[in-house]
C-alpha cells in the first residue's frame, strides 16, 4: 500500500459540547470570564483614550452585573470598546482567535498591555455551561450600528442590528433550568466576592461597588503606610488578628510578580490555617492553592501575589510546573530571607518577642529546603527554658566548656515540656547545664536537621539518659555495690518494671534513687514518624522506657538490707511508682493504689 498523508479533520458539532462541559471544571467562573472581558474592554477604551485613538467622552466605566429572577437572566453590562457586527463575527464565532492577544500585539511595544487579561479566546463560551442562550448586544466606540448576537449553545448562531444608544456591550445568559442556582443574589455576590474583589474596574451589583480596583500591591511601598498594610490585611481577613510584618513584592524582570506577603501570629498548636495565600493574574483571582509557587514553608503565610507570567492552563485553575515558577518560588524564598536578617539585624529584642511565630518558618523552611538554612544560620534562634534566646553560633560558645563530651561534641540539652521533666532539669542545671526549651511541633524534624549541618553537636533531651550519662565525659564513678548486691537489685526492679529495661549506674548519692528514661533515638525517630503522619517501623514500635537504679542511693541499701521479701518488693515498687510519679506517668488504678499504699505506710 501506497503510503497517504492526510490531515485528521475536527467536526465542530462534536467538540462544542465538549468544550461547555468540561473545559473548565467550576461552573461558576462563567462570571469570572465574562467580568474580566467585559473589564478587558474598558482597559482597552481607558488604553485607546490615553493615545488619542479615542476622543469621546469616557463618562461612567463602571461594570454593572444584574440579576432578574423572573426572567431568568444574568446581564453582564460594560462601557467598554463593544464591538462591530464584523467584530463579533471575527472574535465570537472563531473560538480560540482571541481578540485579546490580537490587541496586545498590536500595541505590544506600548506600556500598560499587562491590564489586559484574555489570552485564550475561549472565556467567553464559559457562559454555555449555565445559559442556554447567551446574547450579546454591543455597540463599538466607533461609529458603528449596534449589533445584535443570539446562540443556543450549538454551532448555529443569529446576528442582527440592534437598538443601542450608548457605546458598550451587554451579555444576557439566559440562565438553563439545571443552573438556577445562579439566580440567586447571594451567589453572584459570593463568585464576584471571590473573583472579582479587586479587579481594576469597578464593579457593581445589586447597588453596590463590590470591588477595591486598587489593591495596595499595585501601588508602590513608597506610597504606603503601616496603616496601609495593616487595613489591607483586615481587607483581606477580616477575622484575624493583626499580622507581624510583612514583605512587599515588586518584581519586573526576569519576569512580572507583585503582592505582599504577610507573616500572621500563629499558636503553637499551629492547625492548618483557612486563610492562605492568594494568587491572582492581573486582579483577578485564580486560585488559594498556591503550592509550586510558594515554597511549602511559606504557604502558612498569607497575602496576595499577583504574575501575569504565571502559565495558566486554560481552565486557570491548575499551575504548570515551568521554569517561571520555579524562579518565582526561589525569588519568594529569598525575600523572606532577607526581610528575617533584616528584621533580626535591626532589631534583635523585638525578632526574639516573635520567634514564637517566625520560629515555626524558619524551622519548616530549615527542614525543607538545604539553601533556606544557608541563609537562615543567621538568625535561627535557640531558647532556653529561662526564655534566653541563642544564635546556633551563640549557643555553642555558651555550652562549649561545660557540655562537652568525651568524643568531643558539644552536647545541647532539651526539654519539651518544662513541667513534666521538671526533674531532670533541676538534676541538668545542679551540674551546671543549660538547657533548651524545644516544645514546637516542628521540632523533632528540625532537631535532626540541625545536628546533620552542625559539626560535632549533639540534642539530647533530658530525660534521654541518666544524669551522667547525658554527657558522659568518660568519668564513671564507682559502684558501692559488689556484684552480687547488683544482681539482687537488677531482678527485685526486673520484677517491678514489666516490659521496661532496667539499667544499674553509679551516680552521685544526691541524685533519684530510681528514674525512668527515654532513649533519644527511638524516642525521637517515634515523634517524627508521628508529627509526618507515618505509621512507619519506628511509629509502630512500643516505646520501651529504661528504668535507671542508681547503685549508690541510700535508699537501695535499705531496699538490700530488707530480710522480709514483701517489705523488699514493696519498696522496691513504692520507688518506681515514685520515678513513675515524677514524670506524670502514674496514674488511672496504679495511681490510686500507689496512693493507698502510701496513706496505710504513714
Ligand atoms: N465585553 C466585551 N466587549 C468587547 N469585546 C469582547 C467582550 N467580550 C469578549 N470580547 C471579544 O471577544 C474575544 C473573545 O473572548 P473570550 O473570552 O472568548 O477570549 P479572551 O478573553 O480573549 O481569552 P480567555 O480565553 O483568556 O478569556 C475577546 O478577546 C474580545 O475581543
Amino acid at each position: 500500500m501506497v503510503a497517504e498523508k492526510g490531515t485528521i479533520s475536527i467536526n465542530t458539532e462534536n467538540i462544542f459540547p465538549i468544550i461547555k462541559k468540561f473545559l473548565y471544571s467550576d461552573h461558576e467562573i462563567f462570571l469570572r470570564e465574562l467580568v474580566s472581558n467585559a473589564v478587558d474592554a474598558t482597559q482597552k477604551l481607558k488604553k485607546l483614550a490615553s493615545m488619542g485613538e479615542f476622543n469621546g467622552e469616557l463618562g461612567d466605566l463602571t461594570v454593572k452585573v444584574s440579576v432578574d429572577k423572573e426572567a431568568k437572566t444574568i446581564t453582564i453590562s460594560d462601557k467598554g470598546i463593544g464591538m462591530s457586527a464584523e467584530e463579533i463575527k471575527k472574535y465570537i464565532n472563531q473560538i480560540a482567535f482571541s481578540g485579546a492577544k490580537e490587541f496586545l500585539e498590536k500595541y505590544k511595544d506600548t506600556q500598560d498591555t499587562n491590564q489586559i487579561i484574555g489570552q485564550f479566546g475561549l472565556g467567553f463560551y464559559s457562559a454555555f455551561m449555565v445559559a442556554q442562550n447567551v446574547e450579546i448586544i454591543t455597540k463599538s466606540f466607533r461609529d458603528e450600528p449596534a449589533a445584535r448576537w443570539i446562540c443556543d449553545g450549538s454551532t448555529e448562531f443569529e446576528i442582527t442590528e440592534a437598538e443601542k444608544a450608548d457605546r458598550g456591550t451587554d451579555i444576557i445568559l439566559h440562565i438553563a433550568p439545571d443552573s438556577e442556582e445562579f439566580l440567586e443574589n447571594f451567589r453572584i455576590n459570593q463568585i464576584l466576592e471571590k473573583y472579582a474583589k479587586f479587579l481594576p474596574v469597578e464593579i457593581e451589583f445589586d447597588g453596590k461597588v463590590i470591588n477595591n480596583p486598587n489593591p495596595i500591591w499595585t501601588k508602590s511601598p513608597a506610597e504606603l503606610t503601616e496603616e496601609d498594610y495593616k487595613n489591607f490585611y483586615k481587607e483581606l481577613y477580616p477575622f484575624s488578628e493583626e499580622p507581624l510584618f510583612w514583605i512587599h513584592l515588586n518584581v519586573d524582570y526576569p519576569f512580572n510578580l507583585t503582592g505582599v506577603l504577610y507573616f500572621p501570629k500563629i499558636k503553637k498548636d499551629f492547625q492548618l490555617n483557612r486563610e492562605k495565600v492568594q494568587l491572582y493574574s492581573r486582579q483577578v483571582f485564580i486560585t488559594d492553592d498556591v503550592k509550586d509557587v510558594v515554597p511549602e514553608f511559606l504557604q502558612m503565610l498569607h497575602g496576595v501575589i499577583d504574575s501575569p507570567d504565571i502559565p495558566l492552563n486554560v481552565s486557570r485553575s491548575y499551575l504548570q510546573a515551568d521554569s517561571n515558577v520555579k524562579k518565582i518560588n526561589s525569588h519568594i524564598t529569598k525575600k523572606v530571607a532577607d526581610k528575617l536578617q533584616e528584621l533580626f539585624r535591626q532589631d534583635r529584642k523585638g525578632f526574639e518577642e516573635k520567634w514564637e511565630s517566625v520560629g515555626i518558618f524558619v524551622k519548616y523552611g530549615i527542614i525543607s529546603d538545604d539553601k533556606f538554612y544557608d541563609r537562615a544560620k543567621e538568625f535561627t534562634l535557640l531558647k532556653n527554658v529561662d526564655s534566653q534566646y541563642f544564635t546556633l553560633d551563640e549557643y555553642r560558645e555558651k555550652v562549649q566548656a561545660n557540655q562537652h563530651d568525651k568524643d568531643d561534641k558539644a552536647v545541647f540539652l532539651y526539654a519539651n515540656d518544662a513541667n513534666q521533666q521538671d526533674a531532670f532539669i533541676t538534676s541538668a542545671k545542679k551540674r551546671g547545664y543549660d538547657v533548651l526549651i524545644m516544645d514546637s511541633p516542628l521540632d523533632a524534624h528540625f532537631i535532626n536537621a540541625i545536628e546533620s549541618k552542625l559539626e560535632k553537636v549533639t540534642f539530647k533531651r533530658v530525660d534521654s539518659d541518666s544524669i551522667e550519662k547525658l554527657i558522659d565525659k568518660g568519668l564513671a564513678m564507682e559502684s558501692v555495690l559488689n556484684d552480687e548486691e547488683k544482681k539482687q537489685v537488677e531482678e527485685l526492679f526486673k520484677e517491678v518494671a514489666g516490659a521496661n529495661t532496667v539499667q544499674l549506674e553509679s551516680l552521685p548519692t544526691d541524685e533519684m534513687p530510681v528514674t525512668i528514661i527515654q532513649p533519644e533515638f527511638m524516642r525521637r525517630w517515634k515523634d517524627m514518624s508521628r508529627i509526618s503522619g507515618q505509621n512507619d517501623m519506628f511509629g509502630m514500635m512500643p516505646m520501651g522506657n529504661n528504668v535507671v537504679i542508681n547503685t549508690n542511693h541510700a535508699l537501695i541499701d535499705k531496699l538490700l538490707k530488707t530480710t522480709d521479701a514483701d517489705a523488699q518488693k514493696q519498696l522496691a515498687k513504692q520507688l518506681y511508682d515514685l520515678a513513675l510519679l515524677a514524670q506524670g506517668m502514674l496514674s488511672g488504678s496504679d495511681l490510686t493504689r500507689f496512693v493507698e499504699r502510701t496513706v496505710a505506710a504513714l
